[in-house]
């Protein structure tokens, strides 16, 4: 038992692991029966792997692995299917013929029934078979012996699955149904077909599968799973007592030929080990024992670590595998069994189908694992007479038994935890027990009345293990390789990309819409704003009319009011009015009883009379003209009460009108606050744009400040690059002079007479005429004897060095021997200038001991008198170079003048100059020696810098030819430098 090819990307298993379709929805058959099938049972319910084959093809007539699969798995169904109860009431009855030429219809009735009714071994129950031995006739004395007596049969009408137990111990019979019951007549092959066959189906179906042998000692297990291996054992032949093990692999390779194809490869790897007191151990490589079980992921499932793998092609290895592995396996002879097996065995193997699916190198993968195990028997240690090693041996397979009893019994009460980790057996088989693999137990016993209670013991486990429930899943797999991962690669990319873009343009629409709804917003801001405006100006319009009606009711009021204390004056004026009518009525009474005495009194005198008549005329005059006076107050007064109602009936009219507008002003009121809230909420708007403006703007001021930080770090080079281009600016200004200077002595040379005939001396470079040299004797390369000197100044003390050389002083006129010198030192000091300029490019002469020394050499072409200088520059800015020409001079006595050099650490060239006259001409050569320093100009011993002064107006042209190579001595360059011993001699 191991893990599968850990080739295989257990990820993509987990995804593509195809849960085992139950059976109760397929069809009991789907097709024909193959040729050269196995031939199917005749046992009613249960059916040959080829009775249930159909022939899946694809169109080229070649069968795919896909579809070979899917058929695996039809056969699969078709095989658990017909292992449903045949004669339970739900299940379709199994008629061949018809369903071999009816289509694969499912079964309606297989619809209705509920999942998981254990009653009728429901397509993941584990299955469950009873081998009845035959009666011990071969030995094994702890079995009953040949006069035994059977105790359990298979009672007629139980359909070859119904038990009996019936023991002399029980007062009632013990009855047990189980898928199949073998009888002791019931050869391998049988069993083989009812139980063997359809592991071979699964493999080939990529379900995992497990067979165990279960029972006592002596009962069988050992002859049903592994059988005969010795005889036939040539080619993988079986004979009749071959076990189920290699009959299963015979068939396996069968199946694999047929389904094997240029498409599809298929590869089988075996493993076997046994667990013997709690040790696992390898029986196919017995030195590893002591190896872990693993529980791996869902796809490795449990696996014994480091366990030899072993991958066979044919049944004949398998056998050989067999042999080998029965061989080491632990066993003794016992009182019970002569060969008794004392571990538990696990062969397993792991079937492996690849097909490659076209050129898209998409490869899918089945893979199915088998597991056969034998286990030790149980045995009363008292009944198989067992000390020593065989106790401790009976003892432990006792123990892990239990523990498997114990398992079973988890599982069947479906207890949450089941104790699988408490033996390494119950470990091992915990996919077989309740996990991913469809799984089979034979429970073989005894019939003898010996061991009617281990009998009973095995049937009452094999009648709790039917109970248990598996979840068989279809393990495969799809791989596929660079390539097709590429493809896939590729074309998700591009979904991608589609998908970025839809996303995009949804998202630009987004945009496109929230932008036009934030301006529709802003417009209706606009207007509600402008409407607001619009309100209140109404508003204020409103309020100034209110009061002006207000006033103007204040003023009717008052009118009113004064008119009310008018018409107060006018009654007063009229009751006054009614009084004096009174008392002129009162007067007219007295008058007219005054002209009745009057009258009594006319007719004593006519005049008193019409003097009375008089009176009484005017008294009704004034009498009327009162009553006139009342009637126009009557008349004022109704005027006035129009008035008043007049008044009243605008007074309320203009108060209709201020309810009226106290109305429009409520809903004015109205607008206005919802403008108010519209207000709040935009000026909440605006707060918040102001805090993120406020915090862009902290973001841009600390960007600010990191741009100005950066800013003072870049003045700061600034300023260093200006400290720079100012030490520029200084070499720059201090070449200028050095050119100005250059200037200054050519004008000064050509300021002389033509130059002096030929003075001799050196070997002239080739094309040149004979030379004239000038210089220290160790200029010459030591050839001092044979040079001329000249004073460059035709004043030997005034000139830096070589008194010696005055001595032997060419006939040369001063103003030529000035010519030529202002010559050299002009060449020196364009000389010295370049290199100074071109300082980096200066070679650097070895100079073993001292410090480093540099020099080169230029060759001049003298434009005016087409002459040739050849001028070496010695360069160094140490004080080391001048220490070593103070060395020479010194040595030669031409010290001197050395003494205002260079000062220490002062940057300055050495330089020493000849001048080659052309061939034919008259030509000259000149050696000389100066020192240029860059702070103080060309520094020499003479009074050059007056002669310097008289410089004359135009320039003497100095072509740069080329730069000589590094060593060319034309002028004697020193080659060898002296020891400091040897300088200060
Ligand atoms: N059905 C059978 N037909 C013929 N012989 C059988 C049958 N069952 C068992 N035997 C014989 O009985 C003997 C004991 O059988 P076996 O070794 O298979 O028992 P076992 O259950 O494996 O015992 P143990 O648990 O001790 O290993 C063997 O000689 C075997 O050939």
């Amino acid at each position: 038992m191991t893990r599968p090819d850990t080739s295989l990307d257990t990820r993509r298993m987990a995804r593509s692991t195809t849960p085992a379709t139950s059976p109760r929805r397929q069809p009991l058959s789907n097709g024909t029966p193959r040729k050269g099938s196995r031939a199917p049972s005749a046992t009613p319910g249960h059916a040959t792997p080829g009775a249930a084959r159909t022939p899946f093809r694809s169109r080229s007539g070649i069968p795919s692995l896909t579809a070979l699969s899917e058929r695996r798995r039809a056969n699969t169904r078709g095989v658990t299917g017909i292992h449903s109860e045949p004669s339970s009431p739900r299940a379709a009855p199994a008629c061949p013929g018809l369903a071999d030429s009816l289509p694969s219809l499912p079964s309606t009735l297989d619809y209705l029934l509920p999942p998981g009714d254990d009653s009728t071994c429901g397509s993941d129950n584990v299955k469950v078979y009873v081998r009845v031995r035959p009666l011990n006739t071969r030995g094994g004395s702890g079995d009953g012996g040949p006069a035994a007596k059977a105790c359990l049969t298979c009672p007629p009408g139980g359909g070859r699955r119904t038990v009996l137990l019936a023991d002399a111990s029980r007062s009632e019979p013990y009855t047990a149904t189980f898928d199949r019951v073998f009888g002791p007549e019931e050869g391998q092959q049988q069993v083989f077909e009812a139980v063997g066959a359809q592991l071979v189906e699964n493999c080939m179906a990529g379900i995992n599968s497990s067979l165990f042998v279960y029972g006592q000692t002596g009962a069988g297990k050992t002859h049903t799973i592994t059988g005969e291996v010795e005889r036939g054992a040539e080619d993988g032949a079986v004979c009749e007592d071959t076990g189920l093990t290699l009959r299963i692999f015979r068939q396996l390779f069968d199946r694999i030929t047929e389904d094997e194809h240029d498409g599809v490869r298929f590869t089988v790897k075996c493993y076997n080990c046994e667990v013997y007191g709690e040790e696992v151990t390898d029986l196919l490589a017995p030195g590893a024992s002591g190896l872990q079980i693993r529980d791996g992921d869902q796809h490795q499932g449990i696996y014994v670590e480091g366990l030899s793998e072993h991958v066979v092609v044919n049944a004949d290895d398998v056998m050989q595998l067999i042999q080998r592995g029965s061989a080491n396996r632990h066993t003794a002879a016992t009182r019970m069994n002569e060969r008794s097996s004392r571990s538990h065995s696990v062969f397993t193997a792991v079937v492996e189908a690849h097909e490659e699916q076209g050129e898209s190198g998409v490869t899918h993968v089945q893979f199915a694992k088998m597991n056969l195990i034998d286990l030790a028997g149980s045995e009363r240690v008292g009944k198989s007479g067992a000390t020593g090693d065989r106790l401790t041996e009976a003892k432990g397979i006792n123990k892990s038994l239990t523990t498997l009893g114990r398992v079973v019994s988890a599982l069947t009460e479906r207890q949450q935890h089941v104790p699988y980790r408490d033996s390494r057996l119950t470990f091992l088989l915990k996919e077989s027990l309740g996990g991913n693999a469809k799984t089979s137990i034979v429970a073989c016993v005894s019939p003898s009345e010996d061991s009617a209670q281990e009998t009973h013991s095995t049937l009452v486990f094999a009648a709790g293990a039917k109970r248990i429930k598996n979840r068989a899943v279809v393990n495969e797999n799809t791989v596929g390789d660079m390539k097709a991962l590429q493809l896939e690669n590729a074309r998700l990319q591009r979904e991608l990309a589609k998908r970025e873009d839809v996303l995009a343009a949804e998202l630009r629409q987004h945009l496109a819409a929230a932008q036009g709804e934030a301006a529709g917003a802003e417009q209706r801001a606009a207007v509600a704003e402008e409407r607001q405006q619009q309100l209140e100006v109404a508003l204020t319009e409103n309020h100034v009319a209110l009061q002006q009606r207000n006033a103007e009711l204040a003023m009717v009021k008052k009118e009113a009011e004064d008119t009310k204390s008018t018409c107060q004056l006018l009654q007063k004026d009229r009751e006054g009015l009614i009084d004096h009518n009174a008392a002129l009525t009162e007067r007219v009474d007295g008058l007219q009883g005054s002209l009745q005495r009057s009258k009594d009194a006319l007719r004593q005198s006519q005049q008193e009379l019409a003097i009375a008549k008089e009176h009484t005329e005017a008294a009704i005059a004034a009498q009327r003209a009162a009553e006139d006076s009342a009637h126009s107050h009557e008349r004022e007064k109704e005027r006035l009460a129009d008035d008043v109602a007049r008044v009243s009936a605008e007074l309320a009219e203009s108060k209709t009108a201020q309810a009226a507008s106290e109305q429009a002003n409520k809903a004015l009121r109205r607008e206005v606050d919802q403008l108010t809230s519209d207000l709040r909420r935009r000026q909440r708007e605006v707060q918040d744009t102001q805090e993120l403006a406020a915090e862009k703007e902290g973001r841009l001021r600390r960007e600010i400040e990191e741009l100005s930080e950066s800013v003072a770090s870049r003045s700061a080079q600034l300023q260093e690059l200006e400290g720079q281009l100012a030490s520029e600016t200084v070499c720059t200004t201090k070449y200028r002079r050095m050119v100005g200077e250059i200037g200054k002595l050519i004008d000064w040379a050509h300021s002389t007479s033509p130059l002096p005939p030929t003075l001799g001396g050196r070997t002239s470079p080739a094309g040149y005429s004979s030379v004239m040299g000038f210089g220290s004797s160790r200029s010459f390369g030591g050839g001092g004897s044979s040079t001329i000197a000249v004073s460059p100044l035709g004043d030997a003390t005034n000139m830096w060095g070589l008194p010696g050389s005055a001595s032997r002083r060419a006939s040369t006129s001063p103003s030529k021997q000035r010519q030529m010198a202002a010559r050299t030192l002009l060449a020196m000091a364009a000389l010295a200038t370049l290199a100074l300029s071109t300082n980096a490019a200066l070679p650097e002469l070895a100079n073993p001991g001292g410090p480093p020394f540099l020099s080169a050499y230029w060759k001049f072409e003298d434009a005016e008198t087409g002459g040739l200088w050849s001028v070496g520059v010695h360069n160094n800015s140490t004080f080391g170079a001048a220490e070593y020409y103070e060395g020479i001079y010194a040595s030669s006595g031409v010290y001197t003048s050395w003494e205002c050099g260079p000062e220490p650490g002062s940057y300055f060239a050495i330089a020493n100059a000849t001048y080659w006259g052309p061939e034919g001409a008259e030509a000259y050569t000149w050696c000389e020696y100066g020192v240029v320093d860059l702070d103080k100009g060309i520094i020499m011993t003479s009074d050059s810098e007056e002669e310097c002064s008289t410089a004359p107006d135009h320039y003497h042209t100095l072509t740069i030819i080329s730069p000589i190579s590094t060593n060319e001595n034309t002028c004697g360059t020193p080659t060898t430098l002296p020891s400091a011993e040897g300088r200060r001699k």
